[in-house]
């Protein structure tokens, strides 16, 4: 981190193959941020989102993300850096053949969490945390939409990330179990610190949550807009 600086992109131009997406991107978070991410379909927000996971590079200008140099992010730096940011998609990805608690000791296992003590109380500390603790023998199918998002969210806490970054994370589910899952990701940067991002189309998500709104138009970033 840069002072609270946990992303700063200057100058950045992103490219899907060989199309120009975004051009100089300018864009700043810090801990504790809740971010709204807009713009129409194709507008670019899941482009950007890669460029903050490492998961496309950076062509010209200059990125930092969690104390990485998004620049120079060697392939064996992905991991390290993925541990630091928590990513939740509109799909849950949850395997689909195990509990709960096995999804999520499958992701503690992967990233290096041996003591098993260590993991159980992990575990457990993160369902607590989106009010799941009860759920932890249950398989995915066993629990509602917004109750597998929860489960994300509570695996994308697992390794204490410094930033979450959700796309479309309440797409699938209906307008009050997607207010109860936004009231969950304020509530946890207002309480833990941690900055949130989160990518929709969902104006009326956004009017009952007010927030910082960064906007992809145009194959610009556009820094704190207001919407109608
Ligand atoms: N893997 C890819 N290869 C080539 N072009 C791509 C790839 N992924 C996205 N694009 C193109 O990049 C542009 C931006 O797409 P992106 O997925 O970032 O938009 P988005 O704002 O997230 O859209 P949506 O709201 O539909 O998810 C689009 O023109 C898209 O067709």
């Amino acid at each position: 981190m840069i002072g609270n600086s946990i992303i700063k992109l200057t100058g950045v131009d992103i490219f899907q193959q060989k199309h120009l997406v975004l051009s100089n991107v300018n864009l700043h978070i810090d801990k504790n941020d809740f971010v709204w991410l807009i713009g129409q379909t194709g507008s670019g927000k899941s482009s950007l989102l890669k460029i903050l996971y490492g998961d496309l590079s950076i062509a010209s200008g200059s990125g930092y993300a969690c104390g990485y140099d998004l620049g120079k992010l060697a392939d064996r730096d992905v991991p390290f850096l993925r541990r630091k940011l928590g990513i939740v998609f509109q799909d849950f990805q949850l395997l689909t053949d195990r509990t709960i608690e096995q999804n999520l000791h499958f992701v503690l296992n992967a990233t290096g969490w041996t003591d098993k003590k260590l993991v159980t109380d992990r575990t457990l500390d993160v369902l607590e945390k989106v009010g799941l603790r009860s759920k932890l023998k249950k398989m995915p199918h066993e629990l509602s939409g917004g109750e597998q998002q929860r489960v994300v969210i509570a695996r994308a806490l697992l390794n204490d990330p410094e930033i979450i970054l959700a796309d479309e994370p309440t797409g699938n589910l209906d307008p009050d179990t997607s207010e109860e899952i936004v009231m969950l990701l304020k509530q946890i940067s207002q309480q833990m610190g941690t900055a949130v991002v989160v990518a929709t189309h969902d104006y009326h998500i956004i009017r009952t949550f007010p927030s910082r709104i960064i906007k992809c138009e145009n194959g610009k970033v556009l820094e704190d807009v207001q919407i109608a």
